[in-house]
């Protein structure tokens, strides 16, 4: 009797702890979460190397793949490393959540292996993930939006703003049924890359009764209620046969990500180090997670900002009502906080204009200095080394340095195309009002205006579609590196923004699902507000900017018009 109370009370003050691993567009990142207090215990990063050789990529025709062993090799190498580091033992995780980038389709054989891992089509690009910037379905993309239009029934496009984009599911698909048969062939169904990394550790096998992801089908797949989920079998045979015969092998419900997919299957258990009572929760996406890590709450609108921006926004389902909000990336029940609407909107690139710049302006260096025969191979990595450590910062340094008054060329921050408002992944970028006086810091400065330009138009869009914003939360790579952008994002925005102090948000709000999937805390707010990041800084508007900033906005939307005018045209 006395050892059954002693035990009992032990049970009561166990530290428990849970996983959330958070797959990024380059590396995935697995963090170890203290259930009561939200401190991360570890945390480990893995960079997917074939992605790095950028093998199975041609950007030229913007075709990102990325081969599922990378997300493998990264999942057990993370886990393992947090529980190395931590020291915690198994029996303590009480579960594991994961969130991934999105739209990043992937076609899965009858045995629920992914397909690029059954011989024969191992090095096929077809065979595998189709990542969110991939752009090879643009036909496809405007082949959805034309018959959504025009085919007499619903409009399927009506809540993920009424314009389908080449990002996403449905157009992903076509576009590789339509170029590989073979492929198409032998695919049973096809998974975002949240569920299919759910669905490889859950103990639940069968394909028809795994729970997929809310957030990924909502925001992606044009998945709604009012119409009984995915769109009729009759609109998609209009646009190609293969597409209505696999709806019967995709999903009918899906589920939020507070809900339990299965516990972690013997074969993950014992190569992950852990128990199989370990939950599984429903997997999510990148951005979606990152807004709860970073407290989410009513009219906060949480930007993600790295390689792209994905920025989020709850609201309550009496406050959306019937309304659908125009150009954004959805909005969906649940696909943030179970019972509020997420909305979705983003940039297709923001830190990527910054970085094409740096590339662009490393030429010489990858093709001049590190070819040349005066340097040794030592001193080349040396130069090179310190090359990439200073290149951002020193560019930054002088861009802020330059007055808003001096000349800076307008540009577009449109290098791979328009998520939002209103997708048009077909525009391309322009800079205007180059002279001889124009430095690499006037263009370094004018392509950070662009992508705060871009966010301003979106901040805009939904305030002219009723949805109120009080407050800006930056989180993601940028928000924390670049006090430069955070600044002029604050001018150009004329709001003040709060920077989330995790490094990890996303994945932090990953665990926060997987500790209320678990049963730990009751549901995803109060547990956002336990375990969610606090704020390391807040950028406030300088007023003696602000109307320059205003000033220039107005030109940034005139070459935007100009540009989209003639893309269409071109058409
Ligand atoms: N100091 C910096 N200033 C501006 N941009 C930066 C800086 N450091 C990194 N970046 C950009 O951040 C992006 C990566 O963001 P990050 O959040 O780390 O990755 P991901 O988007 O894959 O999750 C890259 O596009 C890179 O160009
Ligand atoms: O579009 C979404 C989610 O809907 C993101 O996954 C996508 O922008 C990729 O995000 P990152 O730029 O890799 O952080």
């Amino acid at each position: 009797m006395f050892w059954a109370i002693k035990a009992q009370a032990l049970t009561h003050t166990m530290k428990t702890y849970v996983i959330g691993l958070d797959y990024g567009s380059d590396s995935v990142r697995a963090v170890l979460i203290d259930t009561q207090n939200g401190t991360e215990l570890a945390s480990e990063v893995f960079w997917y190397p074939r992605w790095k050789a950028q093998k199975y990529c041609r950007p030229e025709i913007n075709q990102f793949r990325q081969h599922p062993l990378d997300h493998i090799e990264g999942l057990e190498q993370t886990i393992r490393a947090v529980m190395k580091q931590s020291g915690v033992s198994p029996e303590t995780v009480k579960g594991i959540c994961i969130d991934t980038t999105g739209s990043s389709p992937m076609p899965i054989a009858e045995d629920g292996t992914a397909l690029a891992m059954v011989p024969g089509f191992e090095e096929n690009p077809n065979a595998m993930m189709v990542l969110w910037k991939d752009h090879t379905a643009v036909k496809e993309a405007n082949e959805i939006n034309d018959l959504a239009r025009t085919w007499g029934g619903e409009d399927f496009t009506k809540y993920e703003g009424g314009i389908y984009s080449s990002e996403w599911f449905w157009a992903k698909i076509l576009h590789v049924a339509r170029a590989d048969k073979e492929v198409v062939n032998a695919t049973h169904t096809w998974m975002e890359h949240c569920d299919y990394v759910t669905y490889l550790l859950a103990d639940e096998k069968d394909l028809k009764k795994f729970k997929r992801s809310r957030c990924a089908a909502g925001h992606k797949a044009m998945w709604h209620e009012s119409w009984g989920g995915l769109p009729d079998a009759e609109f998609l045979a209009k646009l190609d046969p293969y597409l209505a015969s696999l709806r019967g092998n995709l999903y009918d419900e899906t589920y939020t990500s507070d809900e339990v997919a299965g516990h972690l299957n013997e074969e993950w258990a014992g190569k992950l180090g852990l128990t199989t009572n370990t939950v599984i929760a429903v997997g999510t996406f990148d951005a979606h997670a990152g807004a709860v890590g970073a407290k989410v709450d009513h009219h906060a609108l949480v930007r993600v900002m790295g390689t792209s921006t994905c920025d989020i926004m709850v609201s309550s389902a009496e406050a959306v009502g019937s309304k659908t909000v125009k150009g954004i990336c959805g909005q969906v029940d649940g696909s943030v906080i179970p019972g509020m609407i997420g909305l979705e909107a983003g940039q297709s690139a923001f830190g990527d204009v910054l970085a094409w710049f740096k590339d662009l302006l490393e030429w010489p260096m990858d093709h001049l200095i590190m070819e040349s025969t005066v340097l040794s191979e030592a001193q080349k990595q040396e130069l090179q080394a310190e090359v990439e450590s200073k290149f951002i910062r020193t560019l930054s340094e002088q861009a802020e340095g330059i007055p808003l008054t001096e000349s800076v060329p307008i540009a577009l921050d449109w290098v791979n195309g328009r998520r939002t408002p209103d997708a048009n992944q077909e525009l391309k970028s322009a800079i205007s009002g180059i002279s001889l006086g124009t430095t690499a810091p006037h263009i370094f400065k004018s392509l950070v205006n662009a992508i705060c330009f871009g966010a301003k138009m979106i901040v805009d869009r939904f305030e002219e579609e009723g949805v109120k914003i009080e407050t800006v939360i930056g989180i993601g790579g940028v928000a924390r590196k670049s006090p430069f952008i955070m600044q002029t994002l604050a001018n150009v925005l004329n709001m003040p923004i709060k920077v989330a102090e995790s490094d990890q948000a996303p994945a932090l709000g990953a665990a926060i699902y997987a500790a209320v999937a678990s049963g730990i805390h009751k549901n995803v707010i109060e547990a956002s507000k336990i375990m969610g990041s606090d704020f390391e800084a807040e950028y406030v508007p300088e007023p003696s900017q602000v109307e320059t900033y205003a000033k220039l906005l107005e030109e940034y939307k005139a070459l935007g018009s100009f540009v989209e005018e003639r893309t269409n045209k071109n058409k």
